[in-house]
């Protein structure tokens, strides 16, 4: 991991802020196309924030613990979904996340996250650090992980960013499950339970599913966009097996009207335990991040995160 303290050289520079709006910032240079570095560098140059960059897959996880142990409380993450997901995830492991403030500096492929927070460009990014409103959002935690967008069941992360635009036009945001389910020729279903914990006779459901969507930030269906990252709950969204027709039509109709359809399931929840009724391991997608479980529990923790949001950032979107 390369250390690169950028010293501003002349504290009275206007164009420097002063120390305590000073920023860590973590890059992954191999994060989206990789042509973010010099940029990212030149800006944080200009102001005085110190930029530690990533030499190999997962060293993220580790700059987040080294920065709760060093009592950092302005912690910035660049690149896409899956480094601010280890940066978080690290700084928790080793430290208190009430005593952090986070910034995203959208450098992905997706930058899914960054969008649901209303951070569009690296440039914007820079600035919002300095003058952007900061709020408090809930993060997911699965098994111990934490997830700041969503946790995705058998679907992995590379179809959404090999989706058509004609698709996503036709169906929104469902249409990358749909191309996740035309590519896998040999598409399994999931046999699972899903227990909410909760005591309603409704609180389980038992089948065979196509994909689990749960967003803490992301939201599935109408639209797809901003969840309500506020509200101490998961937007979660159950595609059962069926026919692909019927696929098509029911994201359709999620799509333009909004509404719950025969095999597409929705609910909130602030609990859910997902347990595999084959004795086998399911592949969960966690901000992109691959992880495989045979049974994963998932909990919320209500407004723990203390991040900043962009103008366009909705605290209850409709
Ligand atoms: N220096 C590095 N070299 C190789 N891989 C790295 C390095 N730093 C981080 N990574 C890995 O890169 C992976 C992907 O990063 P990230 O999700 O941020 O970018 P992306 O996939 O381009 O964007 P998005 O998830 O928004 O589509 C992470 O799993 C991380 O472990």
């Amino acid at each position: 991991m390369k250390d690169e303290h950028i010293d501003s050289g002349d504290d009275s520079s206007t164009a420097v802020s002063p120390d305590n709006d000073r920023w860590w910032i973590v890059l992954n240079p191999s994060s989206g196309t990789g042509n973010h570095v010099e940029e990212v560098r030149s800006y944080a140059a200009d102001r005085g924030h110190t930029v530690i960059e990533t030499e190999a897959a997962g060293d993220a996880v580790e700059l987040g613990k080294e920065a709760a142990r060093e009592n950092i409380s302005r912690l910035a993450a660049c690149g896409g979904d899956g480094t601010i997901h280890q940066v978080v995830d690290g700084y928790d492991r080793a430290g208190s996340l009430s005593d952090v403030t986070f910034g995203v500096l959208p450098a992905g492929t997706g930058n899914n996250f960054a969008q649901n927070l209303g951070v569009e460009t690296i440039e914007r990014a820079f600035e919002l650090l300095e003058t952007g409103e900061r709020r408090r959002i809930d993060v997911g935690v699965a098994d111990g992980e934490l997830f700041t967008n969503s946790c995705i069941a058998g679907i992995t992360a590379q179809t959404s960013s090999e989706t058509s635009s004609e698709l996503k036009e036709r169906f929104g945001t469902l249409a990358y499950v749909l191309t996740g389910i035309r590519q896998a020729a040999e598409f399994d279903p999931l046999h699972v339970e899903i227990d909410t914990g909760a005591t309603a006779p409704e609180s389980t459901w038992q089948g065979e599913a196509l994909c689990i969507l749960i967003g803490n930030a992301r939201r599935f269906v109408g639209n797809g966009g901003q969840a309500n990252a506020e509200d101490g709950l998961f937007e979660v969204l159950i595609v059962e097996e069926m026919p692909t027709n019927d696929l098509l039509t029911e994201a359709a109709i999620q799509r333009w009207f909004g509404e719950t359809t025969e095999h597409m399931l929705r609910f909130t929840s602030d609990h859910l335990e997902i347990t595999n009724q084959q004795d086998t391991e399911v592949e969960f997608s966690l901000d992109g991040e691959i992880r495989s479980h045979q049974k994963l529990s998932l909990n919320i923790r209500p407004r723990e995160l203390e991040i900043v949001v962009g103008p366009e950032y909705a605290p209850e979107p409709d």
